[in-house]
C-alpha cells in the first residue's frame, strides 16, 4: 500500500460520521428488548467513547488510548458481564443497520472491514464476558486496516 491509501477513519468521514454511526446505534439499542437490559446504565457518553474507540482502531486520532484509559478499560468494561451470542448478534445487526442509518461509505470495500473488525471485537467482547476469562490486558490497541479485497474502492472507469 502506499501512503496515499486512506485509512479507514478518514474513509469513513472521521470523527462526526462515527458519532453518528454510534448515536444512531444507541437509540437502537434502548429500544431492543434483548439489549436494553444490558446497556441501561451505560453512561450519556458511552456512544461517544465506542465512537473513539473504533476511529483509533480505523487509524484515526489516540483519543481513547490518551483521555479513555486505551485497550485495557475497554476490555474490562465487558469482563463479567455475561454476554450471550443471541445478544451479540443482534448487537451486530443493529450496528449494521445504523451504518445504513448514519449514511456511511456502502462500497464493498470499507463494509467488507467493518464487518469483519465488528465480527473479531464483538466475538471476543463475548468471550471475555465470561466467567473465568483472564483477557491479556497488555495487548496493544488493534489497529485495523483494508484486509483482504484491499481499498479504498474505485469505482470502474468510464471507458
Ligand atoms: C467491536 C465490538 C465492541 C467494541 C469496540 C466495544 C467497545 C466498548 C467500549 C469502548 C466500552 C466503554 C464505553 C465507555 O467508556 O463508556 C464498552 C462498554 C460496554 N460494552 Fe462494549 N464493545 C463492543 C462489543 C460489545 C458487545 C457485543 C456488547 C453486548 C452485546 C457490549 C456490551 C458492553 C457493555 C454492557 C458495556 C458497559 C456499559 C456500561 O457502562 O453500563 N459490547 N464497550
Amino acid at each position: 500500500m502506499t501512503k496515499d491509501v486512506p485509512t479507514l477513519y478518514d474513509w469513513a468521514g472521521g470523527a462526526e460520521a462515527l458519532d453518528r454511526l454510534t448515536s444512531a446505534f444507541y437509540d437502537k439499542v434502548l429500544a431492543d428488548p434483548l439489549l436494553e437490559p444490558v446497556f441501561r446504565h451505560m453512561s450519556g457518553d458511552h456512544p461517544a467513547h465506542v465512537a473513539a474507540f473504533i476511529g483509533e482502531v480505523f487509524g484515526g486520532p489516540s483519543v481513547y488510548s490518551e483521555k479513555l484509559g486505551g485497550h485495557a478499560a475497554m476490555i474490562k468494561h465487558h469482563l463479567g458481564r455475561h454476554l450471550t451470542e443471541e445478544q451479540r448478534r443482534r448487537w451486530i445487526a443493529l450496528i449494521l443497520d445504523s451504518a445504513d442509518e448514519a449514511e456511511l461509505p456502502d462500497d464493498p470495500e470499507f463494509r467488507s472491514a467493518l464487518v469483519a473488525y465488528l465480527e473479531w471485537g464483538t466475538r471476543l467482547a463475548k468471550l471475555n464476558s465470561q466467567d473465568g476469562a483472564s483477557p491479556e490486558l497488555n495487548e496493544p490497541m488493534p489497529k485495523w486496516g483494508w484486509g483482504v479485497p484491499g481499498g479504498p474502492y474505485q469505482p470502474p472507469s468510464a471507458n
